[in-house]
């Protein structure tokens, strides 16, 4: 397995706990985290991501327990391994586009892709130039999946990457995440309410919040 769960939980402050189902993905494969808003979608794909701790339960990852890891060694871990596309492109705007996967490049210490080809396979490679800030929502929103790409990870997680997208977007995105991640042999899991992906990827868990 790339990535097992058990028995995950996990309280916010002031909230009942959230338990979670278990996931046991291999490498090359997909699955969809399904869930009505304020389900744990997020909350669970931030344990994940080792962005947070969960209470109870592990998450280990290509063999790696996650809560072995503290600190340096746990964004290492993280920039090496996972590659994350958040809801909202969490890009620097200021900087251009190549740029912000050199960054990528730089922080996990890491070879990985070739930044002005993939730039390309997203469709998106005359834009490398260019500085984040003068993008369209959907040129950003390919910009943090190549920043999620770039250091070929084994665990891709996507935030919901398609909610404000139309139908035909909708499709680029998905088969751009799929292709990519067969391409590198990754495990990709992506959260969703959105019901035309369920149409693409058949594997999924459903998140029934507290
Ligand atoms: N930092 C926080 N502090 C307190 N409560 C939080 C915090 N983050 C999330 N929650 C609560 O935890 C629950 C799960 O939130 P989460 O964002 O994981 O849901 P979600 O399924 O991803 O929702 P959506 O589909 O709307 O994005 C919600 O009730 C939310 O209000």
């Amino acid at each position: 397995m790339l990535i097992s769960t058990e028995n995950i939980q996990y309280s916010h402050p002031g909230q009942a706990p959230l338990s979670f189902p278990d996931i046991h993905l291999k490498a090359n494969e997909a699955l969809l985290v399904l869930g009505k808003s304020g389900s744990g979608k997020t909350t669970l794909l931030n344990i994940l991501g080792g962005l947070l701790k969960p209470h109870s339960g592990s998450v280990s990852i290509d063999g790696v327990a996650l809560s072995s890891l503290e600190g340096s060694n746990l964004d290492l871990f993280r920039g090496k391994n996972i590659g994350i596309v958040f809801q909202k492109p969490h890009l620097l705007a200021p900087l251009t586009v190549e740029e912000n996967l050199q960054m990528a490049h730089y922080f996990s210490k890491k070879k990985g892709q070739e930044i002005n080809r993939l730039l390309d396979e997203l469709g998106i490679g005359e834009k490398s130039k260019s500085r984040v800030q003068n993008l369209s929502e959907g040129e950003a929103q390919r910009v943090s999946i190549a920043r999620a790409l770039v250091n070929s990870p084994k665990l891709i997680l996507a935030d919901e990457p398609t909610s404000s997208l139309d139908d035909e977007n909708t499709f680029k995105v998905l088969n751009l995440l799929q292709t990519q991640a067969k391409k590198i042999g990754a495990a990709l899991i992506i959260v969703t309410h959105d019901q035309r992906v369920k149409d693409h990827i058949p594997q999924f868990i459903e998140v029934k919040g507290a």
